[in-house]
């Protein structure tokens, strides 16, 4: 059975939840229970804190797992990252009091108040500068106004929390996050079960379907527009000179694509959504 590791709560867990359920995986039946077997999958998952599940899988006791680029990094683990899962999208950022630092190598000498220590130390370290990490499990962005930073490292996704507390983000972005699924390197049986089918949610949730019909002397001016995932599907008409077009598209882009095609000629635009997908 393949082991999985997947958030028991936070900011990860609901829809890393949501996507093994669309990917055909069984679900916990309420949030106390801390492993589940899904016997016809041939898999086991394990409930764990996201902060824990990167020293799980890289330890080898787990296999996989579901768990933040950022949690991944600060870990320190040998665990490495198979893909991106495309949510729990965030930056990681130092921010200081407006005004106060323009730049990392500002940050020389002084205390940096964060959760992940770990990656913040490799990244001053790289950037030859040495400061004083003062580590907190969370809430980091009050350091500064209660006096135990002079500056912080932390996830800024609107940067509401920032902004609420005086602070303003400098410098260069540290990372970009997102929730990843994680491996201890190896490749073991259902691995790739495991990512074909979220690939495929993946695509389900960021895609859709357009269909249309042109002129097929107009056909070539509309796939400029979109040209679908591999390419579009094309088939005839029964009215002479057309054709019906079927496209996949970012669902982000769905209006912006259906005003160009209309543009170029497009007539019966329809759009659907995609419940499965395997790529
Ligand atoms: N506001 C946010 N937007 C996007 N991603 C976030 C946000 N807050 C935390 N994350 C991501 O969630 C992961 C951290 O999850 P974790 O459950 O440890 O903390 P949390 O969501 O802050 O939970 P809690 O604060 O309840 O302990 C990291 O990968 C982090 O980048
Ligand atoms: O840029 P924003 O949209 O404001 O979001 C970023 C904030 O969200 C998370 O905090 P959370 O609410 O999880 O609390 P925590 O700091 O205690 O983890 C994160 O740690 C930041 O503080
Ligand atoms: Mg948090």
């Amino acid at each position: 059975m393949l082991k999985i590791a997947v958030p028991n709560k936070g900011s990860l867990a609901e829809t890393a939840a949501w996507m093994l359920d669309e990917a055909g995986y069984r679900g916990r039946r309420d949030g106390k229970e801390l492993i589940v077997v899904d016997a016809r999958n041939e898999v086991e998952f394990f409930f764990l804190r996201p902060r824990d599940i990167a020293t799980y899988v890289g330890s080898g006791a787990l296999d996989v797992g579901i768990t933040g680029r950022d949690l991944l990094l600060d870990s320190g683990s040998d665990a490495v990252e198979v893909e991106g899962l495309g949510f729990a999208r965030s930056t990681f950022r130092f921010a200081g009091p407006a005004g106060r630092f323009t730049d990392a190598a500002d940050l020389q000498g002084v205390r940096i108040a964060s959760s992940y220590t770990l990656l913040v130390e490799a990244h001053l370290a790289s950037l030859g500068v040495t400061a004083e990490l003062v580590r907190l499990d969370g809430a980091v962005e009050s350091a500064v106004r209660l006096g135990v930073a002079d500056a912080v490292a932390d996830v800024v996704e609107t940067g509401a929390t920032l902004r609420a507390q005086g602070l303003e983000v400098f410098g260069e972005p540290i990372l970009a996050s997102e929730a990843v699924l994680i491996s201890n390197g190896q490749h073991p049986a259902g691995l790739n079960t495991l990512k074909r089918r979220l690939d495929g949610v993946m695509v389900a949730r960021d895609y859709v379907l357009v269909d249309y019909d042109i002129e097929r002397s107009r056909l070539d001016a509309a796939i400029d527009v979109a040209h679908g995932f591999e390419s579009a599907t094309v088939s005839p008409l029964q009215k002479e000179g057309w054709v019906a077009v079927r496209v996949m598209v970012r669902r982000d882009e769905t209006n912006q694509i259906m005003d160009a095609l209309a543009d170029v000629g497009a007539r019966a635009i329809i759009v659907s959504r995609i419940h499965a997908a395997r790529i």
